[in-house]
């Protein structure tokens, strides 16, 4: 049993090494939130909301998850007794949507927890494996000659699948200017909704050149949708944006909307959610990894506990921290050695927060 006493929220602006474009537009910065909560006996978990400064991804932006953690969520576990972290996304059911904040502050208390026991938060999870695989996601480039130099550059560091980020006008012909060069790469484009049922004929093109999937080729609404394209083409349909909770995860695997679900731990409300769509996906045969959100080092390290569960049987978009950032706000920081991380063994998420960093970049602070 355990009491949070005292709860922080730091909204953060941390400017980006490279722009990452994608069919939604182009980040050139994070705005995004910490969570810290703090326990009687001065422990600290940390928890990262992983929205953006608009809403393109989601309906979700750092604004709105910044006044509904104030308004509504922090006051549901400030000076709360707790047992257990599963109990934070019942509680937080109470409200509606709004995932990526639940995320932020159930994950804290889930670091907290952790730290309590005094055991990593991977093991926390019921994850077991000691390191995990990474790929990287490229943003779409203005020229093809970029993107092949940027693909050759990763794949020489080790990662161990490269996705393309594609709209509608820049992929076919990327994808084949691609396999001219890297005949046999791990290979997958991402679309992030920018296509239609109309577009079938430019799915069926892509299902030529050996990728090991499409994700999210649909609005994220369209479960039927997909489910009609995935029948029409055999490389595997990966859906992200289609996929916020355990339901529609179900749902999904019911139509025949996907074949492999990318699981980010704030689209579906945090931890406790994403561990349930795991034993779903892995009762049924789905498999998953770990998507990004172009997080700072809280957030990646939260992505490396999930990983460690056995169905997370792809490499995930989780890259090492210098690929983002200047410095991170965690030491040490995540590195990728051939293609892999070593899941760190200190307590919690395994990263120390270094606060200099933290005060250095952050643009608000509330403490409740
Ligand atoms: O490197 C990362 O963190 C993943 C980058 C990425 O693909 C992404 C980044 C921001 C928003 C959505 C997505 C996505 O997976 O669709
Ligand atoms: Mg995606």
């Amino acid at each position: 049993m355990f009491i949070i006493q005292e709860v922080i929220m730091y909204k953060m602006k941390m400017e980006m090494k490279s722009p990452f474009t994608t069919s939604f537009g182009t980040q050139y910065d994070r705005e995004f939130i910490l969570v810290e909560v703090k326990d009687e006996n001065g422990l600290s978990g940390w928890g990262e909301c992983v929205t953006s400064s608009l809403p393109l991804y989601s309906e979700e932006y750092t604004n709105t998850a910044w006044i509904f953690m104030k308004e509504c969520l922090i006051p549901l576990v400030v000076h709360q007794q707790m047992n257990h972290p599963d109990e934070v996304f019942p509680k937080f059911e109470a409200y509606k949507g709004n995932y990526m904040a639940k995320s932020a502050v159930e994950g804290a208390i889930w670091d907290l927890y952790a730290k309590s026991k005094g055991t990593t938060l991977a093991k926390a999870l019921g994850g077991s494996k000691q390191h995990i695989e990474s790929g990287i996601s490229l943003g779409i480039q203005e020229n093809t000659e970029d993107l092949l130099q940027s693909i050759k550059k990763n794949v020489d560091e080790g990662y161990k699948r490269i996705k393309v980020k594609i709209e509608p006008g820049r992929d076919v012909s990327v994808v084949k200017e691609i396999r001219k060069f890297f005949p046999d790469l791990p290979l997958m484009v991402d679309a992030n909704s920018a296509y239609t049922l109309d577009d079938v004929h430019i799915m069926k093109e892509l299902d030529r050149y050996n990728l090991l999937m499409i994700e999210q080729p649909l609005t994220s609404g369209d479960l039927i949708d997909h489910a009609t394209l995935q029948q029409q083409i055999s490389t595997p349909i990966c859906l992200d944006e289609s996929i916020h909770c355990y339901r529609e995860a179900r749902q999904a695997i019911e139509l025949g909307s996907c074949k492999i679900i990318n699981v980010k731990i704030g689209r579906v409300g945090g931890l406790t959610e994403a561990k349930r769509i795991h034993d779903l996906c892995k009762e049924h045969g789905i498999a998953l990894w770990c998507g990004g959100m172009l997080e700072s080092g809280v957030g990646r390290a939260h992505n490396i506990a999930i990983a460690t569960l056995a169905n997370f049987t792809y490499p995930g978009d989780t890259a090492s921290s210098d690929r983002y950032w200047e410095e991170d706000v965690i030491s040490p920081l995540v590195e990728v050695h051939n293609g892999t991380i070593m899941v760190p063994q200190r307590p919690g998420i395994g990263y120390e927060v270094d606060l200099d960093i933290v005060n250095k970049y952050v643009v608000e602070k509330a403490t409740f």
